[in-house]
């Protein structure tokens, strides 16, 4: 509360403990892509963590590099400027507030819709050059979701290796790309606490395909609670399993619950794909997943409802209760 009070900066965002250095995740999946053993190794990740980090993908350096310093040039401009490039809803810049019903977060960000293997037109994007690595750096992550994906139905041991992937290359797929910025929260250096950056959540889609700069941030909740932090790897993908992705398995692998807790020093810059199917998809158990007499734990519904219901709710809300059977 004394912190709050004399620190106005942060004054609406919560608060949370500082990590220590006990707390990273030391049994952190890493899969290699370009193994033969990437499928089942990632199937396993999902299933204990719904987390794991990807190596070997295939994404040349100077396509991340470039779109980081794009990026940060973006979110070095005047503050006016970068208003221009707003509201962040539907989609465009926004800061601090995170989606529509009260979250807040130490961050800024970009949010932008992808349509096909690109940007769609409805983004406003300030210049030339951040426009074209945006470009080529979704198109990019998204073979690399795809990729994936298909090694997740082969580790799950279905024979339609499309049979995930299809759903965010089909027409119409509700793809999202957003860039976020975390500005080091200096006022509370040496506190003991910091900055929720990005407050807990599971991410509704069915998959995130996440990058950072050298910031760590990221923390994941382990199945028995536990929040451990990420360290961060520049070169390196993190995945994510969306609530969506585990109504398709039946809850056999994991929508992880993640946040980010700002940095006093230093600032971090992540950019995610999340890959969700058409608004009328419908998310029910792949029946190839159900063993006999095995019913799906959910109730039926499409994207395009659970994605209206997500966003009425709030960032840490168990979004996926109301549709358990
Ligand atoms: C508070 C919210 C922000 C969010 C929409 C929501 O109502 C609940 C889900 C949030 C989330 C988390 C993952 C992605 O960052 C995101 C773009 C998404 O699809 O769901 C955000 C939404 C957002 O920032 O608008
Ligand atoms: O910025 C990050 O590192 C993670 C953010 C996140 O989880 C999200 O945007 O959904
Ligand atoms: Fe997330």
């Amino acid at each position: 509360m004394v912190v709050l009070a004399s620190t106005p900066a942060v004054d609406h965002i919560p608060l949370l403990r500082s990590p220590d250095p006990g707390d990273y995740f030391s049994g952190m999946p890493v899969v290699d892509l370009s193994s033969p053993g990437a499928p089942r190794a990632i199937a396993d990740a999902c299933e204990r963590f719904g987390f794991f980090k990807l190596v070997n993908h295939g994404v040349p350096a100077d396509t991340m590099d470039r779109l980081e310093s794009e990026a940060v040039r973006f979110f070095s401009l005047p503050q006016a400027d970068k208003d221009r490039s707003g509201p962040a809803y539907p989609f465009g810049y926004g800061s601090k507030r995170i989606g529509l019903n009260g979250d807040m977060g130490w961050l800024e960000y970009l949010l932008l819709a992808v349509d096909s293997a690109s940007l769609s037109g409805a983004c406003a994007v300030p210049s030339c050059a951040l426009l074209a690595a945006l470009n080529e750096y979704i198109a990019a992550v998204r073979k690399v979701a795809v990729r994936v994906m298909e090694a997740m139905a082969e580790g799950l041991g279905i024979a339609a290796v499309d049979a995930l992937s299809g759903m965010v290359t089909a027409e119409g797929s509700d793809q999202v790309f957003r860039v976020n910025h975390y500005p080091p929260c200096h006022a509370l250096q040496g506190l003991g606490c910091s900055a929720t950056g990005f407050g807990e959540h599971t991410d509704p889609q069915l998959i995130s395909v996440l990058r950072s700069n050298g910031t760590s941030g990221l923390q994941i909740a382990l199945q028995n609670g536990q929040w451990v932090s990420v360290p961060s790897d520049r070169d390196a993908f993190f995945v994510n399993v969306g609530d969506s992705l585990q109504v398709l398995t039946n809850g056999r692998f994991k929508s992880v619950k993640h946040r980010v807790v700002a940095n006093s020093l230093k600032s971090r810059v992540s950019m995610i794909y999340f890959g969700g199917p058409a608004m009328t998809q419908r998310i029910a158990p792949l029946p190839q997943l159900l063993g006999a007499g095995e019913q799906s734990l959910y109730k039926d519904f499409t994207w395009g409802e659970y994605k209206k219901a997500a966003y009425n709710s709030r960032l840490g809300d168990n979004r996926l209760a109301q549709f358990h059977r």
